[in-house]
């Protein structure tokens, strides 16, 4: 207690300390994409519990390469959905990376149909988001009757809209992209089916074998 009084500045480096200490023990999980996009949430719930560092990558093939030179102790991949099936990219990768599926999560996924505040459906000239939740939503997509633009990420769509301050553009996201990127939510549950999940993998590169 007296050296507290004492050396105060001691007690504040060891803090520091153990923060950085705590920031390295964390365990970083690439996903593809940026905050906001269904990769990241399917991690958040798939180690909902455990501290992780969420680490985003601009493609797949970057999660699987952070993965593989042990840059991130996990990567996580979407590899299927209900409606639209395997997604074939994410296994030409999973044949192609020498790295263990260690877990798979159903994550159910809502699309919303995000824009700028105060735009309305009939304002709207453009959607732009990843082609795999364009698809997911094509039904509603045809009955809006506008132009589809396919981008790298959900997320990264609705972000590009917040920070260009797109008008005349909606996004297909997650309801927590709305929140992150501050957009509107003109529609919810626009996708297909609609209890539409997607199969989530995590991937590791040498996972330790269970002793016994
Ligand atoms: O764009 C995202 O937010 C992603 O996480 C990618 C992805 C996918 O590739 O399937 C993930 C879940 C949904 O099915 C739509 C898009």
């Amino acid at each position: 207690m007296l050296r507290r009084l004492l050396f105060p500045e001691e007690r504040s480096k060891k803090s520091k300390n153990e923060q950085k200490k705590s920031s390295v023990a964390r365990l970083r999980v690439a996903f593809q994409g940026v905050d906001g996009a269904y990769s990241a949430e399917a991690a958040r719930s798939c180690f909902a519990g455990t501290e992780i560092e969420l680490c985003p990558y601009p493609r797949f093939t970057d999660v699987c390469d952070a993965v593989a030179r042990g840059e991130t102790v996990y990567g996580i991949l979407p590899v299927a959905n209900s409606q639209t099936g395997p997604i074939a990219e994410m296994e030409q990768l999973l044949q192609r990376y020498p790295l263990t599926v260690v877990r798979s999560i159903d994550f159910p996924v809502r699309h919303c149909l995000l824009c700028l505040p105060g735009q309305q459906l009939h304002d709207l000239v453009m959607v732009v988001s990843h082609p795999q939740a364009l698809e997911q939503c094509s039904v509603y997509l045809e009955s809006l009757g506008v132009q589809v633009v396919p981008m790298e990420n959900t997320a990264e769509s609705a972000k590009m809209i917040a920070t260009k301050q797109l008008r005349g553009f909606a996004a297909i996201a997650s309801a927590r992209a709305a929140e992150i990127y501050r957009l509107q939510i003109l529609a919810t549950d626009i996708q297909n089916t609609p209890d539409n999940t997607t199969r989530f993998s995590i991937l590791q590169k040498n996972p330790l074998a269970i002793p016994g």
